[in-house]
């Protein structure tokens, strides 16, 4: 999967970066297992298709999540220490950059800062869901902080990023709840075979391909989820498969903004509130590639709080319920197709631990 854009060319302002920047600090696996407690079970806060990550606290008293990387032992033609200095280079407030790095004998681990929130998916469907901590303010700030990381990818980083699996799993959120997106640009550091198993979890665009605007796809996805607290996927029955931008469209058509809110957001006017999201979301879920918005003009949308954009953003054609003739044409070219019987649900079930 080639995650960097060919814009990265030599010369640019991130070598000079690596001149002057100093390298991300290598830790020694003795000082992480003093971190962790020996990768204590207890320390566990997570494990993912490719890692497991542990909370640990280093001798000056920082807290840390140490991402343990699984099946390394087949990637020996990468060089990993090269790999994650370039990316350590990359540096957004909304993105967790790497600390440091650990790759002694077959171990290979990556040093985060810990983020106290845990992910936007413990609170949407796991350990956090029925606290409901997420009102309808946080989310807002959840929605334009991560669409910020992300244009910053795609429009300002160097070399180009483009994230390749934009998901809740990967949106960690800081003590403020704003949201640091992680996981960019490691798809030659993962398994590339276990990546394409997890090609029908919802976040994938239709063309399948990692690119920016299958990234603006995933957002997309990513957004209905965060204002609905439903799942990317919705099981009809026991082999089909909705998408949720399917379930939403028929209700912005009926206009029925508070039935697609999560229903443990308990607040006055919370539909209109969140409606540009929900506009936004449909916006970048569109089938066509070349249809969806870059992520700079999703964060003008969601940040623009103009009387005069928002009209423009309803009167787009794709929130029109179209006439009966037209409805079949329409569906294909617009929204999430009814997906049928797939293998996410194992991965479904490792997010909400
Ligand atoms: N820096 C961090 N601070 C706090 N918790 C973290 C941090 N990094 C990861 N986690 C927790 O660990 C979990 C596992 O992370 P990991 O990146 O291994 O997998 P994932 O992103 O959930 O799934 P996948 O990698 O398969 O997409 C996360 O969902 C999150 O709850």
């Amino acid at each position: 999967m080639k995650l960097f854009s060919s814009c990265c060319g030599k010369g640019s302002d991130g070598e000079k970066e690596a001149k002057t920047e100093p390298p991300r600090k290598v830790f020694s696996l003795k000082e992480l297992h003093a971190a962790t407690n020996s990768f204590n079970y207890d320390n566990k806060l997570g494990e993912g298709r490719f890692s497991s990550v542990y909370w640990g606290q280093l001798s000056d008293g920082s807290q840390i999540a140490v991402k343990r990387l699984k099946s390394w032992s087949n990637r020996e033609d990468i060089n990993f220490a090269l790999e994650v200095d370039i990316l350590s280079r990359i540096r957004h407030k909304n993105l967790l950059s790497v600390r440091g790095y650990c790759d002694e004998g077959q171990e290979r681990l990556l040093v985060y800062e810990y983020m106290p929130n845990l992910s936007l998916v413990s609170h949407l469907h796991g350990q956090h869901s029925a606290e409901c901590i997420l009102d309808c303010t946080k989310r807002l700030k959840i929605a334009i902080s991560a669409a910020q990381a992300i244009a910053y990818l795609h429009h300002h980083a160097t070399p180009r990023v483009v994230h390749g699996d934009v998901r809740a799993s990967n949106v960690l959120l800081n003590s403020e709840y704003e949201a640091r997106v992680t996981d960019f640009g490691y798809g030659k550091l993962m398994p590339d075979d276990e990546a394409k198993n997890d090609n029908n979890n919802g976040y994938l665009s239709p063309e399948c391909v990692a690119s920016e605007a299958g990234d603006v796809f995933s957002f997309g996805i990513l957004l209905l989820e965060l204002v609905s607290g439903k799942r990317p996927v919705e099981r009809l029955n026991a082999t089909t498969k909705r998408g949720i931008s399917e379930w939403v469209l028929p209700l912005v058509y009926e206009g029925k903004f508070g039935e697609i809110v999560d229903e443990r957001v308990k607040e006055e006017e919370v539909g209109e509130r969140l409606k540009k999201v929900v506009l936004v979301g449909l916006l970048c879920a569109q089938r066509e590639p070349e249809m969806r918005p870059t992520m700079s003009q999703v964060v003008e949308m969601l940040m623009n709080e103009s009387k005069e954009k928002m009209s423009e953003l309803e009167a787009n054609p794709l929130f029109k319920k179209p006439c009966s003739g037209e409805e079949n044409h329409r569906e294909d070219q617009e929204g999430v197709d009814v997906i049928s019987e797939e293998k996410d649900d194992h991965h479904q079930q490792q997010e909400e631990e």
